[in-house]
């Protein structure tokens, strides 16, 4: 039988066939630290035999097969951070995948669509998807249902700004726990602990994931970023140098973009702060 990997717990793996049916498998030896939700397997008596060959494994949270990344930020408590947004984004292009941003909890201040207007008109223009909505209050959030594909959606982002809320709300019976956010934000403790793959109502599935306040660029070349900056796209051929990293080099059309308000510069900040990030972050990794 085949089946698709909900959830791991305590060395068992759930395992959902194409009828619905949940089994709760096992499997031999070492295979199990590479199952992981989102997986295609093949199984039979309650045993995994073989992993479907995957399409991409996302690594933070760890999540195969993924269609779709969503990045939530709240406007407040905690208050939305957008470097830590970028790098997020960065992260997500960088398995290609093309995030969606959701920021909640309009309720605490219905001016934030006003005031960062021109950060939104950004990533719009950029090639992103924006939905500003309400969890508790309910408002818009039909458009974020709509923006769930029939695959697999992750929900990214750091810990209190309501992923859990969402996926209760979007899907009925989820039951996930909702934290409690003075506790989260005094003492750093997340309520998700587990990634766990919840049945959408008409067609496919949501990660909830465990929040995170920071990421790391493992991997990353300081040279790569560029490429995961889409607004940069077609700025970056006409620089002087091909191998520009628009930081220090001359002629460089990038920063003589954002000095004519062409490209936003608090983007352009955010992919400085990323390379240097990836400098560091490399080293440390390599050391
Ligand atoms: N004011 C307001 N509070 C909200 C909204 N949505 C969720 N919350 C609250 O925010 C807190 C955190 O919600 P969770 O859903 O647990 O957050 P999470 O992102 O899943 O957090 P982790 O599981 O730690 O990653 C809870 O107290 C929710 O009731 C909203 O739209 N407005
Ligand atoms: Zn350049």
């Amino acid at each position: 039988m085949k089946g698709i990997v909900t959830e791991a717990v305590g060395g068992f793996f759930y395992v959902v066939d194409d009828e619905g049916q949940k089994h709760r498998c096992e499997v031999r030896g070492r295979v199990q630290e590479q199952i992981f939700p989102g997986d295609r397997v093949v199984f039979e008596n309650w045993m995994i035999e073989e992993i479907i060959p995957r399409d991409n494994l996302l690594h933070r949270p760890k999540v195969a097969n993924v269609d779709a990344v969503n990045i939530m930020f709240s406007i407040k408590e905690p208050e939305i951070d957008f470097s830590l947004l970028d790098r997020f984004i960065l992260l997500v292009e960088k398995e290609g995948l093309n995030p969606v941003i959701l920021i909640n909890k309009l309720d605490l201040d219905s001016d934030f669509p006003a005031k960062q207007e021109d950060k939104i008109t950004a990533y719009k223009n950029a090639g992103y998807s924006v939905h500003i909505f309400s969890v508790s209050k309910g408002t818009n959030l039909q458009v974020v249902k709509e923006s769930l594909f029939a695959g697999i959606n992750v929900m990214a982002g750091p810990s209190g700004v309501g992923k859990s809320a969402l996926i209760n709300e979007l899907v009925s019976g989820a039951e996930l726990t909702v934290g409690d956010i003075s506790e989260k934000l005094g003492r750093g403790t997340h309520t998700t602990r587990q990634v766990k793959l919840v049945p959408l109502p008409g067609n496919g599935w949501v990660a909830d994931s465990p929040g995170f306040t920071s990421l790391t660029l493992e991997n990353l070349k300081p040279e790569e970023v560029k490429n995961y900056f889409p607004d940069f796209s077609g700025y970056q051929n006409k620089c002087h140098f091909s191998t520009c990293t628009h930081t220090h080099e001359p002629d460089c059309f990038v920063k003589e973009s954002v000095e004519n308000n062409e490209i936003p510069e608090f983007r352009y900040n955010s992919y400085c702060q990323l390379v240097e990030a990836a400098r560091k972050e490399g080293d440390d990794h390599y050391s």
